[in-house]
């Protein structure tokens, strides 16, 4: 019998022309027996479209063409069940794929996504929403916020706001952090928030993540000069050092004294001065190799 599968295609993520995905996707979809509805988002209203979408065809899968922001606007629209997400990383930061050792090219991952192996991984949820990858609180976000508010998309547009936000960098800020029955207070640069190990860019932030373990960690980065981000850049997080606290638990409360830049899977979500956090154990499928 014939398997309903949705296609979620974002067509402006990565500056990437997403044709040949659709072409290559729909030629899997016949020669595996699938019957394919194809969705645009528009960058409006897309998480209600695509639950839409979900309820009409209760759909075996969901492919995605896009970057991580797209796979949360997904997660966002599906609730515990039986569907599987299949990934084709086509975003300026592809965190999760980078995360989940996805393959190079777009055929081997078709036939990751459509194939069998899945794994059921963790949510985080923050203040209500979901972020399946990384969150963070604070330079990285106030990076994220100026590279959506630049006009030029793709890595480029990123690597120059990294200069531009560097360059304007704020005092740090002071941050209050109930976890594991204690609170914790200390002045941070960054606060991480992962389920995961690294950034799309490769750089691992979070070496001992784990995305179906049943928590996340706090990575906080209490100071980020040159050197220590020269260390995390070149992959020698300098965990042992008193630059860097990681905590690891499976619910937390952070409450800054001002607001703070927060994005969410590569998202901005505004300014934040407190965040709820709890897992979601196992709560989404997503293939792998
Ligand atoms: N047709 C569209 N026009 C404008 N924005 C869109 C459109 N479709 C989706 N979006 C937006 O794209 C974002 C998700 O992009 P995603 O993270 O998947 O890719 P990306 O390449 O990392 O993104 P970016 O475009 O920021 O480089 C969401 O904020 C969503 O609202």
């Amino acid at each position: 019998m014939e398997k309903n599968v949705v296609m979620v295609v974002n067509p402006i993520s990565g500056a990437i022309d997403k044709t040949e995905f659709i072409n290559a996707t729909k030629l899997f979809a016949k020669k595996v027996n699938c019957k394919l509805y194809i969705y645009k988002t528009s960058g409006k209203n897309d998480i209600a479209n695509i639950k839409s979408l979900y309820d009409t065809y209760s759909p075996e899968r969901i492919i995605i063409a896009g970057g991580d922001g797209t796979i949360k606007m997904v997660a966002e629209a599906i609730e515990k069940d039986n569907v599987i997400l299949g990934v084709l990383p086509a975003g300026s930061s592809n965190g999760l794929a980078a995360d989940l050792d996805l393959p190079e090219t777009l055929e081997e991952n078709l036939s990751v996504a459509f194939l069998n192996k899945y794994l059921e991984i963790d949510v985080i949820e923050i203040n209500n929403e979901k972020s399946m990858h990384l969150s963070d609180l604070g330079l990285n976000a106030e990076l994220i916020k100026n590279y959506e508010k630049s006009l030029i998309r793709g890595k480029w547009g990123y690597a120059l706001q990294i200069l531009t936000t560097i360059i304007d960098l704020e005092e740090p800020f002071k941050a209050t952090i109930t976890a594991n029955n204690k609170t914790i207070e200390c002045l941070a640069r960054m606060i991480v928030i992962a389920n995961a190990k690294k950034y799309g860019s490769g750089i691992i932030i979070n070496p001992d993540g784990e995305m179906n373990d049943g928590k996340f960690e706090l990575v906080i980065l209490k100071n980020l000069d040159l050197i220590v981000l020269g260390k995390i850049i070149t992959g020698n997080m300098p965990i042992n050092s008193d630059d860097i606290e990681i905590i690891s638990t499976d619910k937390a409360t952070i409450t800054t004294n001002s607001p703070v830049s927060f994005q969410m899977d590569g998202e901005y979500c505004g300014t934040k001065t407190r965040l709820d956090i709890k897992i979601s154990p196992k709560r989404i499928k997503v293939a792998i190799p």
